[in-house]
């Protein structure tokens, strides 16, 4: 299972947080990586863990005030990146132009959706995963895969009947091992999640609880 960390814009210590992941991920199979600012990927990437951008622009080197650059993202030390996130909606133009920035910049992208339906749109874009997310359910620590099970189960079929390649994540309210388990009986290849680790008062035993049943 791949568990990507997205530490949003919550106030923990992006670096402290980045070693716990980077530790915790020497002591399973699990594939454990984190997402912090763009501000913090430099700093979380020279940690040594695997370091994810939260965003790319559709754009290019040039007169682009204020957008990020897929090749500034890689050169900080990312190595992938979300791409519509739920709280970062792009129109599917620009989904499909920040896939592409990314693919230029070597990066390994997850586009994110709120629904099935969405899923399918995104699998088409030729993106190396999809991450499926509720909204009504991020933030909660009601998980998507025990709360709505069929929106998981929905989202890998169409993932699947669009492009068998894609890999398919799902997020929102992931907290627990049970929550990850049950991501991966549902057919998910890995787990998106925030607060479960950000907000935690010991990230390490956080991570560690997540991947022991793994
Ligand atoms: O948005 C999410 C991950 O990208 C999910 O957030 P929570 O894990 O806090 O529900």
């Amino acid at each position: 299972m791949f568990v990507l960390v997205n530490l949003k814009t919550y106030p923990c210590d992006p670096v402290a947080v980045a070693e716990a992941v980077r530790d915790v991920n020497e002591t399973t199979d699990a594939r454990l990586a984190v997402a912090p600012q763009a501000a913090h990927l430099e700093r979380v990437a020279e940690t040594g863990v695997e370091t994810w951008a939260q965003h790319v622009d559709p754009i290019d080197y040039g007169s682009n005030t204020g957008h990020a650059l897929a090749e500034s993202v890689a050169e900080a030390g990312a190595v992938g990146t979300l791409i519509n996130h739920s709280e970062q909606r792009l129109k599917l133009a620009d989904i499909d132009g920040s896939v592409q920035a990314a693919q230029r910049a070597d990066l390994e992208t997850v586009v994110c959706a709120n629904n099935p339906a969405q899923i399918g749109a995104a699998a088409a874009l030729g993106s190396d995963a999809v991450a499926v997310e509720p909204p009504e359910l991020i933030g909660t620590g009601t998980p998507v895969s025990q709360a709505d099970p069929d929106v998981v189960e929905d989202a890998v079929d169409a993932a699947a009947g669009v492009d068998s390649e894609v890999s398919v994540l799902c997020g929102a309210g992931i907290s627990t091992g049970d929550d990850v388990v049950a991501a991966g009986e549902l057919g998910a290849e890995g787990v998106l999640l925030a607060s479960g680790v950000a907000k935690a008062d010991d990230p390490t035993a956080a991570l560690e609880a997540l991947v022991d049943p793994l």
